[in-house]
């Protein structure tokens, strides 16, 4: 089955969204110019048609409204509903660019297949096992001071949604932690969410092989995400500043401690959703406040406050909101000081906790 995005894209833009062939062909830019023509745009086309690689759905969302605005303007169609997710991404990503003029969108289309054939390219002339990561984040905050490394969840004005790339920079994170030389993590969210959940235009980017390969990759990626928690060596601390969703609840069992403003809430809407519980919540939830309270809550989608979820056992303790930042870092702080031996000690909690 195709992808539904570049389906749809295709509609209004025919000829650049099928991935045929490796792109070995150079395009053909007139640099010197510094202005795409007419012609460099329509080989820019023609190009993203040859791309064997599927370059994933943020590139192509870029390539979509970049197309838009090259060809009909500024958009000016109704924004569709958050959970029309696949129109409302294309149109997200076409509102973005605002009022920019066709001709720099058409310049800024040629730049970006010319930067994604350069890179595909390349990539395929790397080493076997070389790491060609950057150490920068695209979806996070991560600073280390004080012995406390503290990984920020930064996409504020979606609520911290955990895209794919969120995900794979997480994982990062949190190995780059491991072997840093903080004694602790802390893990929080910029903006007024700790964070919605699971970013639901995920679901959206269809592989060629289906929803079966959809659903075979996101088990992979969700089970190597949750395993980072389970096996991080350090005290793995979360600072909750504002509502949490989803899977950023559930993987708050997989903590050694959270605290939490008193803004927070904690909601796992998946009967809503039709999903399941995941994150090993059906295991530590249980174990945290018993079956009654996990199914209420897992099951029924109950929303806690942060007192409730405290008086449950899922948070270790509750601050007012305008103390919250400062009273945290404080305790934090002095945590980060303890003897280095507190790992043994964790490791031997972790242990009871799973066999109590
Ligand atoms: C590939 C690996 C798969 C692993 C699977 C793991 C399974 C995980 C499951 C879950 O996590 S289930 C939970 C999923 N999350 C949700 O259902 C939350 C959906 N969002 C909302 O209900 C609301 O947005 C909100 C969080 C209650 C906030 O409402 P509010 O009215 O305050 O703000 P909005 O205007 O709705 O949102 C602002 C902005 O943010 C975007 N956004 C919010 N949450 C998400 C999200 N989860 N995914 C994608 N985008 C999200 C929202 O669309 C708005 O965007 P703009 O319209 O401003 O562009």
């Amino acid at each position: 089955m195709a992808n539904p995005a570049w389906r749809l894209a295709q509609r209004s833009c025919p000829s650049h969204l099928q991935v045929v062939s490796f792109p070995v062909v150079q395009l053909h830019m007139n640099r010197t110019a510094m202005r795409a023509s007419q012609k460099d745009f329509e080989n820019a086309v023609n190009q993203v048609k040859l791309l064997k690689k599927d370059p994933g759905n943020e590139v192509k969302l870029k390539l979509y409204a970049l197309y838009k605005q090259a060809t009909e303007g500024p958009c000016d169609m109704p924004k569709p509903g958050v959970f029309d997710l696949i129109n409302k991404a294309k149109w997200d990503a076409w509102n973005t660019l605002g009022t920019l003029p066709k001709e720099t969108a058409r310049q800024n289309y040629v730049d970006l297949v010319s930067s994604l054939s350069s890179s595909l390219e390349s990539s395929s002339q790397v080493e076997p096992g070389t790491d060609r990561k950057s150490t920068a984040y695209e979806t996070l905050m991560v600073t280390s001071e004080d012995g406390i490394t503290k990984i920020t969840l930064n996409r504020p004005a979606k609520k911290n949604a955990i895209n794919i790339e969120m995900y794979h920079e997480i994982m990062r994170a949190l190995k780059a932690a491991s072997k840093d030389d903080s004694s602790i993590t802390v893990l929080t969210g910029n903006g007024d969410y700790y964070s919605s959940g699971n970013d639901l235009t995920n679901f959206t980017d269809i592989p060629p092989g289906g929803v079966e390969e959809k659903a075979k990759n996101s088990a992979i990626l969700l089970r190597e995400f949750v395993g980072c928690f389970i096996d991080f060596p350090k005290p793995l601390i979360a600072m909750v500043n504002g509502p949490a969703v989803g899977i950023s609840v559930t993987i708050l069992g997989l903590f050694d401690a959270v605290y939490a403003s008193d803004r927070a809430t904690f909601h796992t809407p998946f009967s809503h959703l039709g999903q399941s519980p995941e994150g090993c919540s059906s295991y530590t939830f249980l174990k945290i406040m018993g079956p009654a309270k996990a199914t209420e809550m897992l099951v029924f989608g109950k929303k806690l406050t942060a007192g409730e979820a405290c008086a449950q056992g899922l948070v270790t303790e509750v601050f007012p909101d305008s103390t919250f930042q400062k009273e945290v870092w404080t305790r934090l702080k002095a945590f980060a000081k303890l003897p280095p031996n507190v790992s043994i000690h964790l490791l031997l909690l972790r242990t009871l906790k799973i066999i109590s």
